[in-house]
């Protein structure tokens, strides 16, 4: 026994080996691929050596794992301002900014003031107060977060209650808390960290309502740090995962803000209260679509964080017997792990080209709008609601799958499984609950239907649905069919067409019943989230059969990702059965041929597994795993894990003189 050590051994597990040196691809072509080129991949190794030769990264791992949330919250503003402070000095853009998030792997505790106070302001304020109050976020001159959320209200922001008054007499607008629901409630980096906050409230003027608007208010003092006068804010309390991030509540007692403290780009209060609005109703809506857009990356990343993890430790881990010869297998030969694991691969792929295509259509729409040109608003806010919601419902699903497929191991910290889990976890809830904004595509998806009904010429994401279904053939009519990339996507697009055709008919038959339109509505709100989930999975499939074969690739980089796409559409063909055989667009033959593929592409992809992750590229530290590291020394990681564990300090707990020893002496003078 006394050879058992903590220490790492400085070889690569051979099992590990054996899988790279089998891999059918080269993995460096592929991440060049999955980074959008070697200069890209260049730069974020420059950035990743940049911030782990730092020796804090690795130390603020330790405090993540076993400090106390105030712990956790101070290094993470450590973390925050140290990033901060690199930004300046290599004049980052906010693309090498986003790449360093990436590369960290965990919310900042100041994450609010760049992920949406600096877009807020780019989007909502004028020029002149751009020039003032964003120059200042920029240089880190003030810490700002977003406070729209209330207790009483997240989805309805209709409902919202924060009251900003205009008072002529004064110049300046009255923000005030009326009720205990009225309090923000959520926004992140507001508790302890932002000197300011934009708040968004209801414009009252001259006792007429005006809707939600952006306001900045001074939270803290500049020179302390001290609440001003007013303000009353505090943090939350300890949430399921990202407790670095201080989410925070805030209560205003008629606070006063100069007139020129509303951001004024979208509507503007004159000086003498004149209402004046520019550009749709919605337009104050922008930072949030942003951030739906950002949610469909990070659910990318989550996902493929989850299989690197999952696939290295399936490699390395041995468990029971397949041939009773021989020795125990690495538990990725095993089919039902194979199923566990690779739908997350095949997943993280896919999200990757959805969430650039989508990131593309953004950028196109954001400039046409800075434009002026507002007509790709409905589509694009549809489009990243319904790619929001299912990106992020997935992700977080098929990550809990894998921490199982990790058995008793997953379920420990170091793993960085179930932290990750709980991580994510709130991308389901953030930036627009999921069944709700499912349920926004479903409005857009009806109206569209509606139109092409009505024979309008449709464009866009949901063109299809003046297809006439009359003329669908199920494109699979042999098994070697199924392999057809093309006509799986038909397949899909038939499946949403249906689902959508369905469930407009059914809620115009309730509401030619005389059915009042929302009775209707809410009847059938099931198939209307089913409608847009369809549609959503039909856009995702047809972005990464595009996204592949757009590619300029190697063959073997071409093969490997071809069926990993074919994998993912048939996986989710399988999976969702009772849905693609209602709508008609398989038959049962057609299931059972798409149900044989898919066993078979696991053999397929088992050979290419390992490299199909390490192509993702992920740092140790990044990662944070002793299962899913790079060496693949996971049992020695987590034995070494249990050193920094303050339970392991001393060799006799101080609770055994509090509580343990007393105790086993009263037992054994006790007669009984
Ligand atoms: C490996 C990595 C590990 C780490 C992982 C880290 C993961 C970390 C996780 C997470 C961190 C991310 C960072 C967190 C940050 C979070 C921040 C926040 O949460 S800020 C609060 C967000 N709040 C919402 O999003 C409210 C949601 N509600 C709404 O947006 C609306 O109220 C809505 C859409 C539900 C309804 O809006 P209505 O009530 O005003 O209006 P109606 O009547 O339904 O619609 C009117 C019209 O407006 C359009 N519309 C609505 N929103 C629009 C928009 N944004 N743009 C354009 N049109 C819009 C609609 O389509 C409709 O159009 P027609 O009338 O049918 O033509
Ligand atoms: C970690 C985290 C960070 C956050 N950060 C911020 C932040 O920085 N700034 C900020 O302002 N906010 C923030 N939020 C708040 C977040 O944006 C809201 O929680 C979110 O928009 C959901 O709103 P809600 O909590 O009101 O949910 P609710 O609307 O109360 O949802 C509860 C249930 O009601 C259902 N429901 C509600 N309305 C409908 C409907 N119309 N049709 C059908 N079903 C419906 C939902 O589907 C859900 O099942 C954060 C939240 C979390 C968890």
């Amino acid at each position: 026994m006394s050879e058992i050590t903590s220490s790492i051994p400085l070889q690569i597990n051979p099992d590990l080996q054996e899988e790279r040196d089998k891999a059918s691809f080269n993995v460096t072509e592929l991440t060049h691929i999955i980074y959008g080129g070697i200069e890209k991949t260049k730069k974020r190794k420059r950035l990743e050596k940049l911030l782990f030769s730092d020796p804090f990264f690795q130390e603020y791992q330790n405090v993540r794992a076993f400090g106390s949330r105030s712990e956790y919250y101070a290094a993470s503003v450590k973390k925050s301002t140290k990033i901060f402070k690199l930004r300046r000095q290599h004049k980052w853009t906010d693309e090498e900014y986003e790449t360093v998030l990436d590369i960290c792997h965990d919310d900042l505790a100041l994450t609010l003031h760049h992920t949406m106070f600096i877009p807020a302001l780019e989007r909502l304020a004028t020029e002149d107060q751009k020039s003032k109050w964003l120059t200042l976020a920029k240089q880190y001159k003030i810490i700002g977060t977003y406070a729209q959320t209330e207790l009483g209200h997240g989805t309805y922001l209709q409902g919202l209650e924060t009251t900003a008054t205009y008072d002529p007499q004064t110049r300046e607008f009255v923000m005030n808390t009326p009720t205990l629901s009225a309090m923000k409630w959520w926004p992140g980096s507001l508790g302890k960290s932002s000197n300011h906050a934009l708040v968004l409230a209801t414009l009252i003027i001259s006792g007429k309502k005006y809707g939600m608007h952006p306001f900045l208010v001074q939270l803290r003092s500049m020179d302390d740090h001290k609440v001003l006068p007013g303000v009353r804010v505090g943090d939350i309390g300890a949430k399921m995962g990202g407790n670095s991030v201080d989410n925070g509540y805030l209560i205003l007692d008629n606070v006063r803000i100069p007139r020129n403290n509303m951001l004024m780009k979208n509507a503007q209060v004159s000086p003498d209260g004149k209402f004046v609005t520019r550009g749709p109703s919605k337009a104050n809506y922008a930072t949030m679509m942003l951030i739906r857009v950002q949610i469909c990356t990070m659910a990318y990343q989550v996902v493929s964080s989850g299989a690197t993890i999952g696939i290295r430790y399936s490699a390395v881990r041995r468990q029971s017997k397949l041939d009773p010869q021989d020795r125990e297998p690495k538990i990725l030969e095993y089919q039902t792990q194979q199923y566990k694991i690779f739908p997350g691969l095949a997943m993280s792929y896919a999200f990757l080209f959805a969430s650039r295509s989508l990131t593309r259509k953004y950028e196109e729409a954001f400039a046409e709008i800075q434009r002026g040109d507002f007509k790709s608003l409905p589509e694009l806010h549809c489009l990243s609601s319904g790619l929001k919601s299912f990106c992020s419902e997935h992700s977080v699903r098929q990550v809990e799958i894998i921490r199982q497929s990790c058995g008793g191991h997953g379920y420990l910290n170091a793993a960085g499984l179930g932290m990750l889990v709980n991580a994510a976890a709130p991308m389901i809830t953030v930036e627009g609950e999921n069944t709700v904004m499912y349920l926004q595509l479903a409005r857009y998806i009806l109206k569209r239907f509606a139109g092409a009904m009505s024979g309008q010429q449709l464009d866009g994401s949901t063109s299809y649905l003046s297809m006439d279904p009359a003329t669908y053939v199920c494109p699979v009519m042999s098994e070697t069919d199924c392999r057809n990339l093309t006509a799986l996507c038909d397949i899909y697009r038939y499946r949403s067409y249906m689902t959508v055709c369905r469930v407009a008919r059914q809620v115009q038959h309730d509401m030619e019943s005389d059915m009042p339109q929302h009775v209707a509505i809410n009847k059938n709100l099931v198939d209307l989230v089913r409608a847009a989930k369809a549609h959503s999975y039909y856009i995702v499939v047809k972005d990464f059969v595009e996204g592949v074969d757009a590619l300029v690739a190697s063959a073997p980089v071409i093969k490997v990702l071809r069926t990993l796409c074919c994998f993912y559409a048939a996986h989710g063909i399988a999976e969702y059965s009772g849905d693609f055989l209602e709508s008609e667009a398989v038959g049962l033959h057609q299931l059972k041929w798409i149900k044989n593929l898919q066993v078979s592409l696991l053999g397929e992809i088992r050979p290419d597994a390992v490299a199909l992750v390490d192509a993702f590229d992920y740092h140790d530290i990044t990662l944070s795993s002793a299962l899913g590291c790079y060496d693949g020394n996971a049992y020695e990681r987590l034995f070494k894990s249990t050193e920094n564990d303050p339970m392991n300090k001393e060799e006799v707990h101080p609770s055994y003189y509090q509580y343990l020893k007393p105790f086993m002496e009263e037992m054994n003078k006790s007669k009984l």
